[in-house]
């Protein structure tokens, strides 16, 4: 069967057009005006994203992008309470495409609690209404998608507020390059035969087991194995280099054919030689267990455009899975389950 006749029979709510489209998340968020007159900038000492899943993913990306940029300490929380030391210092953004996690808005009333300046990221639900009733700044999301599709409105729209309040150089020229990149891109992926239905055809039946850098490219695995769990439906497991071969390692010393695992490493040209070196290695220690290996990089020359371009690379190749896998790439049942009964 034609892999446009799979998706028209799996595809519940046409991710397919929500993927090809995404350019136009960025472009609305980066076109947002905001209006964040309440922060006083010169008493931000710390940062603090505070979110779950996708949303959490989005202060994740911005450790990576903005890693040589970023002044302040960062952190993101992903919990019911904020670390103890935040405080009117501190800078958070409660980040939730529902507005309704229950996390985040536990989390946003120990902000409010704490006195700390705070803007929120939403559509609406009850973090629009409790920031409403105590006058914080809300950046408003287009709705109508999964929040994990979300992942560019909230990140851009992150990148915006930093941005707005001066606590980073102007994003302008980087953020039109990658709008351009995936323009480009989503005309390639949803083509009948291209690279990314490719990779998912060769990872079927197996898990991932993604790779990355610490700070580098730390977030696009993170996002890698979140869209492999709740798109596809698979396990999925990642971890970094160089933590990675202090522990990790001595488990391929037993790794069985029957585990079907396979790795994929997440390539960068800026990563340090040692590091490169480790991947080296490590790699052919694997390849000895018996397990196969995909190697990912991106080759456009900008670091940041590197980051999403592997990204979207990744929301493809996961999306594409499902499909494979005859499985609704909207659907999370675990998820509602497990919603309905706490
Ligand atoms: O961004 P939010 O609406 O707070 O959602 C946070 C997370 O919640 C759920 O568990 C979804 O399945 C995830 O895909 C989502 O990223």
């Amino acid at each position: 069967m034609k892999i446009s006749e799979m998706i028209k029979s799996v595809d519940s709510q046409n991710q397919f057009e929500v993927l090809k489209n995404t350019y136009q998340q960025i472009e609305y968020s980066w076109n947002l005006k905001l209006n964040l007159s309440q922060i006083d900038t010169s008493k931000i000492k710390n940062v603090i994203v505070t979110g779950l899943g996708g949303s959490a993913i989005g202060g994740d990306l911005l450790i990576n992008f903005l890693r040589d940029e970023i002044k302040y300490p960062y952190q993101v929380n992903r919990n019911y309470n904020l670390p103890k030391y935040a405080n009117e210092n501190t800078l958070v953004i409660a980040s939730s495409y529902s507005g309704n996690t229950e996390e985040t808005v536990s989390a946003l009333n120990d902000a409010i609690k704490k006195k700390c300046q705070v803007v929120c990221i939403t559509t609406g639900g009850k973090i629009e209404n409790l920031a409403n009733q105590n006058s914080i700044p809300v950046v408003k999301l287009l709705k109508g998608f999964q929040p994990r599709y979300a992942l560019y409105l909230n990140f851009f729209a992150l990148l915006k507020i930093f941005e707005s309040l001066i606590l980073i150089d102007k994003q302008e020229k980087i953020v039109q390059e990658i709008i351009l990149l995936l323009k480009q891109k989503s005309e390639i992926y949803s083509k009948e035969k291209n690279e990314t239905l490719n990779l998912a055809e060769s990872l079927l039946g197996h898990t991932p087991i993604i790779y990355a850098v610490s700070d580098i490219t730390s977030a696009v695995a993170c996002r890698f194995k979140g869209q492999f769990n709740e798109n596809s439906k698979v396990h999925a497991f990642y971890n970094f280099y160089p933590e990675l071969d202090h522990n990790e390692i001595v488990g391929w010393e037993s790794y069985r054919s029957i585990m079907n695992f396979k790795v994929i490493n997440l390539l960068d040209e800026t990563y340090n030689e040692q590091i490169k070196k480790r991947f080296e290695i490590t790699s052919k220690l694997i390849k000895n267990s018996g397990a196969e290996i995909i190697n990912l990089n991106s080759s456009e020359k900008n670091f940041k455009v590197r980051l999403i371009d592997l990204i979207y690379l990744g929301d493809w190749i996961t999306y594409y899975l499902a499909i494979l896998r005859n499985v609704d790439p909207t659907e999370i049942d675990n998820i509602n389950f497990l919603k309905d009964n706490l």
